[in-house]
């Protein structure tokens, strides 16, 4: 089961659970029963479904929540806390620190995308304002020298390796001098790989990282080899200390629950995923708005990033705005999928939106899905648009209601498509508009002051932030401190509700 459709049947299950009239034994077990097929179709390991089961039902005792409590609020949280432990190892990665020297190791097995990814982490740094450099200690692979040297030569980023020399030690070692001495504060060493786990890899790894004493090793671990992804990892961190992880191809049909449960393993976390071929198609992991956008609620603050790389500059503050009023309308709907189209690729971006997640952008179907939204921009071209003065458009207006059987009919013959067609779109302007109410009254914070508030955030903060009806439903000021006790901070609720900073 590929992720988008892990998270779906993850939020299916929560939501039949939360249908039910009364929420007993029965109705948990079937909603835990339902989470655990759908994790092991994702190849995560059977031993970690099972602990996570168990520890939901320590959590939810079903007998001691006495009436008046929100059942299902507080499966809901159980699971989603749960998730997260599962891919968080409780540590935190080597922290970098720009202008001091610091030596990254790549290491993973042949075709894992080592070199692709050293590349990406290099031109993903450098876009922060790092100096990085490479260096191509894998003397194995005839061609990896080459790979290397082109990819770093498209990224502008200096390189070193060796057509001659077959002693990787020796490669490794004078390019960290040498790049020590230019002044680059990120050193990464691609080291070699094998088809498959054996001891002269292990052997040379070893030596490699004993002469480059690197700062972080980082593994790399192909997302679609599934449930041998634990047995892998293990290998690889009894071998050399790994500190973090780089899941990769986690576009296309990767399970990628196995890899990414990897980190029980390596106690690792995973610090980045790849998400295709090209350079940056490479995205940072954070383990809470990674579950939160698994499980339909969004990510409010990857969103905000991303926002600000690819909506142009002057139309952000008023698109934030606009949401931020409750008010999706068709035009809303109509200038993002304008956004979607001409920005290419970004799917990614539009999945940390609450609902414009893998239904609308199922990945490795973009294509289909463009015409799809191309579909949908063709029927909303035939609706009315610069109406009388004060009259509200069809797009303007947020009232589903207003799109009668005449409407609809006359929106299909302007467009040349089928009412069912016109209906089908209307639906999934409605099913978009309804995610997007809970977002009304959320009150932007200005630029700069999102980390500020998230640092500092109380519960009387957040009152300030969340949206009334959000905190109407999590049971006000009250049932918002002891929401904030059970999950620890502010910034991990923010995320769950898709809010928050990193
Ligand atoms: N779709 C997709 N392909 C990827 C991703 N990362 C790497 N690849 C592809 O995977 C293939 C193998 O990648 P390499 O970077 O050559 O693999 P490697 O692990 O360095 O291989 P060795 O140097 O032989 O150990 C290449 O065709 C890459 O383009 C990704 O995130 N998504």
């Amino acid at each position: 089961m590929v992720l988008a459709q892990l998270g779906g049947s993850i939020s299916r299950a929560i939501q039949q659970m939360s249908n039910a009239t009364i929420i007993d034994e029965k109705v948990l077990n079937e909603c835990l029963n339902e989470i655990t097929r759908a994790l092991l179709q994702s190849d995560v390991q059977f031993k970690l479904v099972r602990d996570m089961q168990t520890n939901i039902k320590k959590i939810v005792n079903l007998d001691d929540l006495a009436a008046g409590h929100n059942k299902r609020r507080i499966i809901q949280q159980a699971i989603f806390n749960e998730l997260c432990k599962m891919l968080d190892p409780g540590k935190p990665s080597f922290t970098l620190k720009k202008g001091k020297p610091s030596v990254i190791m790549f290491v993973g097995l042949q075709g894992s995308g080592k070199t692709t990814t050293c590349t990406k982490y290099a031109f993903y740094h450098q876009k922060k304002g790092w100096k990085p450099a490479l260096v191509c200690a894998d003397t194995f692979r005839a061609g990896a020298f080459d790979q290397l040297k082109q990819n770093a030569t498209k990224a502008k980023i200096p390189f070193y390796g060796s057509y001659t020399e077959s002693d990787p030690v020796r490669i490794a070692v004078e390019g960290v001098e040498r790049f020590k001495k230019e002044n680059c504060d990120l050193i990464i060493v691609d080291t070699s790989g094998r088809h498959k786990q054996e001891a002269a890899l292990f052997e040379e790894m070893r030596q490699v990282s004993e002469a480059t004493k690197p700062d972080l090793v980082i593994f790399v671990m192909d997302s679609s080899i599934g449930q041998a992804a634990f047995d892998q990892a293990q290998a690889f961190k009894q071998s050399i200390s790994v500190g973090a992880v780089i899941v990769t191809k986690m576009d296309g049909h990767a399970k990628g629950g196995g890899a990414l449960s990897a980190v029980a393993a390596t106690k690792s976390p995973v610090i980045f995923i790849g998400t295709g071929e090209h350079m940056d198609e490479f995205e940072v992991f954070d383990v809470k708005p990674f579950v939160s956008r698994l499980l339909g609620m969004g990510d409010w603050s990857g969103f905000m990033d991303k926002i600000q790389e690819v909506v142009p500059m002057d139309q952000q503050p008023e698109l934030l705005q606009k949401l931020s009023e409750g008010n999706f309308t068709l035009r809303i709907m109509y200038e993002q999928f304008q956004n979607i189209l001409k920005m290419g690729p970004i799917g990614q971006v539009f999945s940390m939106l609450p609902g414009f997640s893998s239904e609308l952008m199922p990945k490795g179907r973009e294509k289909e899905s463009q015409a799809k939204i191309k579909r949908y921009m063709t029927m909303m071209d035939s609706m009315t648009n610069e109406g009388k003065q004060k009259m509200l458009t069809e797009l303007d207006s947020s009232n589903p209601k207003i799109m009668n059987e005449s409407r609809i009919m006359r929106i299909a013959r302007g467009s040349g498509r089928h009412v069912r067609e016109v209906m089908e779109m209307l639906e999934e302007y409605k099913r978009l508009a309804k995610i997007w109410s809970k977002m009304k009254g959320l009150k932007i914070p200005k630029k700069g002051e999102m980390s500020a508030l998230s640092r500092n955030m109380n519960a009387q903060h957040m009152t300030k932030v969340l949206p009334p009806q959000m905190l109407k439903q999590i049971g006000g000021v009250g049932g918002l401190q002891s929401l904030m006790k059970q999950m620890g901070s502010a910034k991990d609720m923010m995320g769950m509700f898709g809010g928050g900073d990193k």
